[in-house]
């Protein structure tokens, strides 16, 4: 069993459409890559509530928490290196209050939901942030090759 992370993708309605609120990892695990907000659930936390103090954290907004719905989880699994594994429950919000900030962490910014950063994200993203983001709610698992990034195996276990 992989650590267990939360996190949640704040969407929008914006002038060219459906955007998403992703951020770009300034430092430690996935530095340098595109990644939906969030991080470690606390001990005695719910997911949901790891999900909202992430989100005010990393992105200085403050979630409502009638809003954030279930979005499903994935399976993270690097068998060349187990102590990367993890357990993450995904949620979605629409309403918050806030301004989105930068912060030591991460800097996050707006995405199109049709035009993702995918050559910027985590290589098995494009397999499952798509339907997340449509409305699936889903178990995935996503297994990573020897090299840590590219996607040895992709499933959806539950729906
Ligand atoms: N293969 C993968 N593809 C992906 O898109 N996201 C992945 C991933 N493997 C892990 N993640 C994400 C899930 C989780 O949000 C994040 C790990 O959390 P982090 O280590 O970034 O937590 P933090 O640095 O926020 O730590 P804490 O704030 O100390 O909890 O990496």
């Amino acid at each position: 069993m992989g650590a267990a992370v939360a996190i949640c993708f704040l969407l929008r309605d914006g002038a060219a459409g459906r955007e998403v609120l992703l951020g770009r990892k300034k430092r430690g695990f996935g530095h340098g890559k595109v990644v939906g907000l969030g991080g470690h659930i606390e001990p005695g936390e719910t997911a949901a509530q790891a999900a909202i103090r992430e989100l005010f954290e990393e992105a200085c907004v403050v979630l409502d928490p009638a809003a954030v719905q279930p979005g499903g989880s994935v399976d993270f699994r690097f068998p060349a290196k187990p102590a990367w594994d993890m357990e993450c429950s995904m949620f979605t919000c629409t309403a918050w209050t806030g301004e989105v900030c930068e912060t030591e962490e991460i800097a996050p910014a707006w995405y199109p939901v049709d035009a993702l950063p995918l050559a910027d994200m985590w290589q098995d993203a494009d397999h499952w942030l798509p339907m997340v983001l449509a409305g699936t709610v889903a178990d995935f698992l996503v297994e990573m090759a020897e090299d840590n990034e590219t996607v040895a195996r992709f499933a959806v276990l539950g729906q």
